[in-house]
């Protein structure tokens, strides 16, 4: 029995192809912490899909079991239409590389160039990419596409908060993954260059064509990349819908996450 009631809009019709990422009945409970009651979601190609949850929410929890970090006590987990708990360590590393996460802590090298933190992903994965040198366009093609192929030489402490980001990115575009997992994505930097950092994303799902799960506590960011939003409270999807739907509930639990 479900705790508690269901809002689901279906206003937006994203669904009209199969799902590239789903989660069906996903239970996490640590001790007497019921974290996760039976979480659902479906990512579908091409699509920016965002999930707004409260500080302990259980966001965390939910993408580390999605990456394979953490076990889940029960549910269903599918990637491009593979089992993720039914796959062995070299399927689940073949299958990394066609997703790509942003996490908060997704530091860079502080020994390397620019350039070598992004020849790094593509040299642990030589068997998709061939051998790197530094004749590779790859690099140069993926810091084109964050507007920082000025910065290849330089050493990540020569950058600033909002260009260390944009450079994970550009680590992260350079696998040219199908699916981009979004850990908190402007968390820690100022409002312009967090607008800076949206409208990159928002690029990079029109020119890559990747599909985006993006966990966010920021309101204008669910604003400007959500085509299609999840709100994660006790434990289960409670509200689903686009942005403007959710924000004109009149549901209390709803309208709290609007509240800035
Ligand atoms: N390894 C663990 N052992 C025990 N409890 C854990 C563990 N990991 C997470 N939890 C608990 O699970 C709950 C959800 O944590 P989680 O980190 O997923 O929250 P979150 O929604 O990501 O929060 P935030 O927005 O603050 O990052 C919390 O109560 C946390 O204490």
């Amino acid at each position: 029995m479900k705790t508690q009631k269901q809002h689901i809009s279906k206003s937006h019709d994203v669904k009209a192809s199969l799902p590239i990422l789903k989660i069906e009945n996903l239970k996490k409970t640590f001790g007497q912490n019921e974290v996760l009651k039976g979480f659902n979601l479906e990512l579908y190609e091409g699509e920016n899909l965002v999930i707004m949850g409260k500080s302990g929410s259980g966001k965390s929890v939910m993408i580390k079991c999605l990456i394979g970090l953490m076990e889940a006590d029960s549910g269903y987990i599918e990637i491009m239409g593979h089992d993720l708990m039914a796959l062995n360590r070299a399927e689940l590393d073949e299958l990394r590389t066609e997703v790509g996460f942003l996490f908060q802590g997704s530091a860079l090298y502080d020994s390397m160039t620019v350039r070598e933190n992004l020849e790094f992903p593509l040299r642990r994965h030589k068997h998709k990419f061939g051998i790197v040198d530094e004749t590779t366009p790859l690099v140069e093609e993926a810091l084109e596409n964050v507007g920082l192929l000025d910065a290849i030489n330089l050493m990540p402490a020569e950058l600033s908060g909002g260009m260390k980001r944009r450079i994970a990115l550009a680590r992260t575009l350079i696998l040219k993954p199908k699916i981009i997992l979004y850990d908190e994505p402007t968390s820690g930097l100022d409002p312009i260059t967090s607008k800076e950092i949206i409208e990159l994303m928002r690029n990079i799902q029109k020119q890559y064509k990747t599909s985006s799960l993006i966990i966010t506590h920021d309101v204008d960011c669910a604003r400007v990349v959500a085509e299609r939003m999840i709100l994660l409270v006790d434990g289960i999807n409670y509200a689903e819908g686009t942005f403007n739907d959710l924000a004109a509930s009149k549901d209390k639990k709803i309208k709290a996450f609007f509240k800035q």
